[in-house]
């Protein structure tokens, strides 16, 4: 061990006088549990450097602020701790500490209709930040689901009726001729497109909020939403599949409409923020819509 005091750069002062928004460390990976999982979360932690005249934070004290929260349940009380030990061992230099943790979420999800389950990873991001005016975290969730076009669905819908018509000219048609016809592709000629597609769910959390509604999130948001996308998928999972679809038509401006009124309703909502994104492929770029609710 170096018998001689350490030299400690960031304790110096600077000439350069001038305050910084923030400072600190990105990308720390941390183990964490989330929703009763596992989770390795990426962790970008820091403090406003609010002493123009210091040279430096304390990135050590940072880092260990944020070790707290190994293996621990990532609720808001373990959140509120970290950043008051941020500010607390930077008294005197900092008025403000803000903890960001990214990562995904596995989820058991069972199957529509056979009795499989898998998982499914859900990227969340969950923002704290402290500062003078008080405490602010907001949570975020990607969630996945298959959308398919209305437009689409009444155009091949047409088709198919074209083709009946053209099929079957006299009115008296045979019963059994139209049972095989609908089971065709000769018959049924076209079908509508659908699309994988992502909505991005951002939640502040009400004053008083203890466990980040994670799932009450994910769950409300697939409600919704009709059709999430599924794990482990047998013949009879798809066909469930098919029909919810079919039963499901929607716009991204449905979507987003219908995710606004399921998570206003969420009681750990002081505000929200979304966004759907329908990767088309009818087009070579995405349709998207957006709403809020009390977002500043
Ligand atoms: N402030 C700052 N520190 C850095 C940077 N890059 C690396 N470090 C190092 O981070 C290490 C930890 O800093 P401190 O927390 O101040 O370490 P320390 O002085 O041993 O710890 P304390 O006694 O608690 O202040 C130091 O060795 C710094 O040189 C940087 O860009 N800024």
């Amino acid at each position: 061990m170096n018998e001689q005091p350490l030299p400690d750069i960031a304790a110096q002062a600077t000439h350069h006088d001038l305050p910084l928004d923030w400072v600190g460390m990105a990308g720390i990976a941390l183990p964490i549990r989330l929703a009763d999982a596992a989770v390795t979360a990426s962790v970008d932690i820091g403090v406003s450097l609010d002493d123009a005249g210091a040279r430096g934070i304390h990135m050590s004290r940072l880092y260990l602020a944020a070790q707290r929260l190994v293996h621990q349940p990532l609720n808001v009380p373990a959140v509120l701790q970290v950043l008051d030990d941020c500010l607390s061992s930077h008294q005197e230099l900092s008025d403000s500490a803000t903890l960001t943790l990214r990562g995904e979420v596995p989820l058991k999800r069972p199957a529509l209709v056979s009795p499989l389950n898998g998982w499914k990873g859900y990227p969340f991001e969950l923002r704290a930040r402290q500062d003078g005016r008080g405490v602010n975290i907001e949570l975020q969730v990607e969630v996945g689901y298959s959308s398919t076009c209305p437009c689409s669905a009444a155009l091949a819908r047409q088709l198919i009726q074209q083709r009946f018509a053209w099929d079957f000219p006299d009115q008296q048609v045979d019963y059994s001729s139209v049972l095989d016809w609908l089971g065709s592709t000769q018959g049924i000629v076209a079908t509508p497109h659908s699309q994988r597609s992502t909505a991005t769910l951002q939640l502040r959390l009400a004053p008083g909020c203890v466990e980040l509604p994670v799932l009450a999130l994910i769950d409300s948001a697939e409600h919704a939403l009709g059709t999430p996308v599924q794990t482990a998928v047998k013949r009879a999972d798809e066909q469930a599949f098919a029909l919810a679809n079919g039963q499901n038509l929607m716009f991204c401006e449905d979507a987003a409409r219908r995710l606004h009124k399921a998570l206003y309703q969420l009681p750990q909502v002081s505000a929200l923020r979304l966004r759907v994104v329908h990767a088309e492929s009818l087009h070579a770029h995405d349709a998207v819509a957006e709403s809020s609710w009390n977002w500043s």
